[in-house]
């Protein structure tokens, strides 16, 4: 089966070699081609280039995009799309003056997630987070991280997980599992952190790495929640067992967590809303990606991550939703890169590289998603007609996508 897309107004992201990340000021340049073509095989992209030498390719299907952008679709690496229910209350109780702190502090937030998903069926959780998947789907992810972390028992954090694997199975897009099984301080540890340490370093790492349901570790870094040495142990303690590091840290306070991080050969640092010159010296010269989650920023009303601080630093930036039922009720990335051009000041080639192939570097599939290259997985955002690929984040709230491809397939 092929396909080929013809009269490409402009295709984006466009790498002839297969580079894996993008950094500091080079992430200015998204080279694209005006007047392509793009031709996929099964599931793989085999050739683009320019129309004037498209006359002889022959396809089983054609599609015509005159007048429309073409691009990778977005790598989202850092979700909670498996989640039970809403936290709609927590919502309004914070419109009228509740911070997400106080409701935390008073057993709800991730807490009250926590009870709602142990109570919950597990083909249940299934059906309402594959609903979730398709909407984002046709947002245009063709790829995702999905963390657990709302469990926070053995049992419930297998349960999300086994969620996840069938996710996987069930779904052509790429999906990537995260246990973050340092989330919060359940209600029966409450005044024995250590014991719920102890829980998941002896039990919860074992048990998942048994059933494989994991590739990464993850560590809610924050005051109220995990210590520096609370976040080592779990960090360690996973690394033994293979996972990988990836971690939640700067969301309200800085205090050394992103060095850390670092030192466990971190693949990502999330969030930094909070960032001092210390964590972006620890960053530098290093393989961990930091992650900005701007719908968090902008639901809670918290700060942006700085990205212009990291960028013209050098350093890579990748941009994810944070989709989750407490701090980012939306999996929708054409917002991310629109809020991260309007309060983040990224340009409109940053933020795509950031979504893209930085996104994919921070799920560790940089190799075969985020760029249109020669053996890479089809994976396609075909736009609406629009007057320049600028008018994505320029038009936000606006849904100008038009067809969305993966591994080759029409979704
Ligand atoms: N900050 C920690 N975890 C999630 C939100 C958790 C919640 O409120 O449910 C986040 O990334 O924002
Ligand atoms: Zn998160």
């Amino acid at each position: 089966m092929t396909l080929l897309i013809t009269n490409i107004k402009e295709l984006l992201q466009v790498r002839e070699t297969n580079v894996t990340v993008i950094k500091g000021a080079d992430m200015k340049i998204l080279p694209t081609l005006k007047n392509a073509y793009l031709l996929i095989e099964h599931d793989t992209i085999v050739e683009y280039g320019s129309m004037t030498d498209c006359i002889d390719i022959e396809a089983d299907k054609i599609i015509d995009a005159s007048g429309k952008v073409v691009l990778p679709t977005w790598c989202d690496s850092h979700t909670h799309l498996v989640y039970a229910g809403n936290r709609v209350q927590e919502f309004v109780d914070r419109i009228n003056g509740l911070s997400y702190e106080a409701i935390a502090n008073r057993g709800g937030g991730i807490l009250n997630s926590a009870e709602k998903l142990q109570n919950i069926s597990e083909d249940e959780l299934y059906n309402q987070s594959a609903e979730r998947l398709k909407q984002v789907i046709k947002l245009g992810t063709g790829a995702i991280e999905i963390k657990s972390g709302y469990g926070l028992t053995v049992e419930a954090e297998l349960k999300m997980l086994r969620v996840i694997k069938r996710l996987k199975k069930d779904f052509d897009v790429k999906v990537k599992a995260t246990l973050l099984a340092a989330h919060a301080i359940p209600k029966a540890y409450k005044n024995n952190k250590e014991g719920f340490i102890d829980l998941v370093v002896n039990e919860m790492i074992p048990a998942v790495v048994n059933e494989n349901l994991a590739e990464y570790i993850d560590v809610f870094c924050e005051k109220g929640y995990f210590s520096l040495e609370d976040t080592k142990r779990v960090l360690e303690a996973g690394r033994q067992h293979g996972l990988i590091p990836k971690i939640h840290v700067n969301q309200f306070n800085a205090f050394g967590g992103v060095a850390l991080a670092v030192n466990n050969d971190a693949l990502s640092v999330d969030h930094l809303e909070e960032l001092n010159t210390e964590d972006i010296e620890a960053l530098k010269n290093t393989n961990t990606i930091p992650v900005a989650l701007p719908s968090c920023s902008y639901f809670l009303s918290i700060p942006y991550t700085p990205a212009r601080q990291l960028i013209d630093a050098g350093l890579p930036l990748a941009l994810a939703t944070d989709y989750n039922p407490g701090s980012t009720p939306s999996g929708n990335m054409n917002f991310v890169v629109s809020t991260a051009c309007i309060k983040m000041k990224m340009t409109p080639e940053e933020a795509i590289n950031a979504a893209t192939i930085n996104g994919a570097y921070a799920m560790g599939i940089s190799n075969t998603h985020g760029s249109i290259c020669r053996g890479k997985k089809a994976n396609i955002i075909i736009t609406q007609p629009i007057p320049d690929y600028s008018y994505l984040p320029y038009a936000f709230g606006d849904n100008l996508i038009d067809t969305v491809i993966i591994n080759g397939q029409t979704v």
